[in-house]
């Protein structure tokens, strides 16, 4: 052998010997994690236990399904053995002849209503109406919902009276939270002697005295920490489509994120006539292709990814290679009721732009486990206080108003954690929803979107765009400079904007700002149903826009006038903000014009269709009222049972974020 070959030798052997000490450097460290979590729960393992708690979630955004988790740790850390459910597997005979256990985190959506995973199981328990058919069900509830709603909390509530009027013993008061301030915190409140409480009313059991040998080993299966490794594989990325028929079962979120469908976005454009206050961006998908199929003004899920520039910055911080693909294998111990984050084979970059929000508000569950993963003990008091009730106004400042996220915390505390630890601190990304603003009678196979980016100013002056935001502007910077790669993956969802197919029915519509989008849908609908010489078409159309500038954010306003000039739009009252001294708004507008709302509206039977930000849509129901208690010489009181009464009776329809 000459001395080039032994030198060529030497190298290969050093790279495969530094490849070779890559992963199994990944592989100790998850070893000795692995080995870490066995002594922590072999420290804890206990025989008593107080048996099954089953926590149900009703979840849209992922929040409920987070408070199950962090209440089935404490279960396990408090000898139950807990199972979380997600209420769209509930099975009747589990209530109505089981002796069970039950926690329920009901979150509220809509007007007050279930969230997608909880209708069936709310309209089944609402109408049931045998006496006592709960009475072997012990139960309590917490209730997600936000002070903006006027129907706060209405299925936490519900459901606690439901399970009450079924016979259902409540063995730990009923608790909720308000997302528009402190959400986490009355959590935590709530839960604080949850489970010491459920301990002096249930008998333990002692396993060592028992010969149920299932029993003994089921308890022992609990422990805490990763119940995964993330091995290297050289295997291609699974097509994530195919993971919908792989028999495994998935995070609740991830879970909706393999049954959306991958389409084409065909453009983008700006909507605004400067950007002084901000952007909307107007996104139309091609759905050709697709078997997809969608209805005017319904709702749409758009799965964001994290923008990749951040995704490699993450990268390096936590020392991937976003090439590398793995696999996911389970602990054998955790399997049968493991719910996989991700489908794999995959990419240590899908993991990473797909699947964690790292980006996020922070939960103070977030900065405890932190706090575990740090060696450094004053970042340790730090993280440990902030998360505290007692650090309760240093994480608003810290945290909150600074708008930190994880990676944030990662940088400034100098933690890294092993790729399943990461996996493990971040929640999934959660869909984001919008009322979608085209007609499928106009374009089947075209859905168009209509954003308004959310972007916030940071301390030094940087803007931070939210997920999905920053998301579209990168489709759109794609676009312009003519590149591929223009995919997005998408679901849709049923929404409460349909119009009335009789022409004798007049309706209003109210969609200031980006609230204008289900009426543009309702215009093309009408327009395409016209052009079609189709007669059953919605009659007269009333519409009130609201935004700052009538030179700035007027958006669709070439649209808008076409309408008018076509008859679409038999009426338009725009309400621009900024453009003179007083502000005027939309409820302004139906104030000035209160005799033709209540001869549309009270007299000709019309609809209202309210669109937009929930403080502006309680302004509009207040305006409503006035008008009522005006016209009808009722009191402030009657006023409000009479609006009431009509938001029950669907004539008054909200969408409101
Ligand atoms: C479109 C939408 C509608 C909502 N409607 C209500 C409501 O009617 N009443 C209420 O109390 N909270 C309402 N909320 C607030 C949610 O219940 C709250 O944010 C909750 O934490 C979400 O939990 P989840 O992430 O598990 O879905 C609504 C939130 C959204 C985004």
């Amino acid at each position: 052998m000459d001395t080039e070959n032994i030198l060529i030798g030497v190298g290969i052997a050093i790279f495969i010997v530094a490849i070779v000490f890559k992963f199994l450097k990944k592989d100790t460290v998850i070893e000795e994690a692995k080995v870490e979590q066995k002594v922590q729960a072999k420290k804890k393992e206990s025989t008593i236990t107080y048996g099954k708690v089953t926590l149900f979630f009703g979840s849209q955004s992922g929040t409920a399904n987070k408070f199950c988790n962090i209440l089935s740790q404490e279960a396990l850390d408090n000898d139950f053995e807990p199972s979380v459910e997600d209420l769209k597997d509930f099975k009747q005979e589990f209530f109505t002849k089981g002796d069970n256990l039950v926690i329920l985190c009901m979150a509220t959506h809509g007007e007050g209503d279930p969230t997608d995973n909880a209708k069936e199981f709310f309209e089944w328990i609402k109408n049931y109406q045998e006496d006592n058919a709960f009475k072997n069900i012990r139960y309590t509830v917490f209730g997600l919902g936000n002070t903006q709603y006027e129907h706060y909390n209405a299925m936490g509530r519900q459901t606690n009276q439901h399970f009450e009027r079924l016979g259902a013993k409540r063995v730990y008061k009923y608790g909720e939270g308000d997302d528009n301030s402190s959400l986490e915190d009355d959590f935590n409140e709530w839960k604080e002697n949850l489970w010491t409480e459920l301990k002096k009313i249930i008998t333990p059991i002692d396993l060592s005295k028992q010969n149920d040998q299932n029993a003994a080993s089921h308890h022992n299966k609990k422990k805490s920490g990763t119940a995964f490794k993330l091995v290297p594989t050289e295997a291609a990325e699974i097509n994530f489509d195919n993971a919908k028929n792989d028999g495994k079962k998935y995070e609740f979120l991830t879970d909706g994120y393999i049954h959306g469908t991958v389409a084409n976005v065909k453009s983008i454009k700006e909507l605004r006539q400067n950007n002084n206050d901000g952007s909307t961006l107007h996104m139309e998908i091609d759905l050709k292709n697709t078997n997809l199929k969608y209805k005017t003004a319904m709702n749409i899920e758009i799965f964001a990814e994290n923008d990749p520039a951040l995704v490699e910055k993450v990268g390096a911080h936590l020392n991937l290679d976003l090439n590398q693909r793995v696999e996911l294998v389970v602990d054998e111990e955790f399997i049968e009721k493991f719910k996989y984050p991700f489908p794999s084979p995959i990419s240590v970059r899908s993991i990473l732009s797909k699947f964690c929000d790292f980006q996020g508000q922070l939960m103070k569950k977030t900065l405890k486990d932190l706090a575990k993963l740090t060696s450094n003990e004053e970042h340790k008091t730090r993280l440990e206080k902030l998360a505290s009730a007692a650090g309760k106004k240093e994480f608003d400042s810290e945290i909150y108003q600074k708008k930190k996220c994880l990676f944030d915390l990662l940088k400034e505390y100098q933690i890294v954690p092993t790729l399943e630890q990461f996996v493990d601190l971040c929640p999934r990304i959660s869909p984001r929803l919008f009322t979608i603003s085209s007609s499928d009678i106009k374009n089947p196979e075209i859905v168009t979107v209509t954003d308004s980016l959310v972007a916030d100013k940071l301390e030094d002056g940087s803007i931070k765009h939210g997920i999905c935001s920053k998301y579209l502007i990168n489709f759109n910077n794609k676009l312009k400079n003519g590149m591929t790669g223009n995919r997005i993956r998408v679901g849709f969802k049923t929404s409460s904007f349909i119009l009335p197919q009789d022409s004798k029915t007049p309706i209003i519509m109210i969609g200031p700002g980006t609230g204008i989008a289900p009426f543009i849908a309702f215009c093309q609908e009408k327009e395409a149903l016209l052009e079609k010489g189709i007669n059953i078409c919605p009659g007269e159309f009333t519409l009130y826009f609201g935004c700052r500038h009538q030179n700035g954010d007027f958006i669709f306003r070439e649209e808008l006038e076409q309408y008018v000039k076509s008859g679409i739009l038999n009426k338009l009252y725009t309400a621009f903000s900024r453009d003179q001294g007083s502000k005027v708004y939309v409820q302004d507008l139906m104030i000035k014009n209160e005799e033709e709302i209540y001869n549309t509206f009270f007299e000709r039977n019309g609809l209202i269709y309210i669109c937009g930000a929930t403080a502006m849509g309680e302004s509009v129901v207040n305006a409503l009222r006035k008008i009522v208690q005006k016209f009808k010489n009722i009191d402030e009181q009657e006023a409000h049972k009479f609006v009431e009464n009509l938001e029950k009776e669907k004539r008054i329809i909200k969408e409101l974020w």
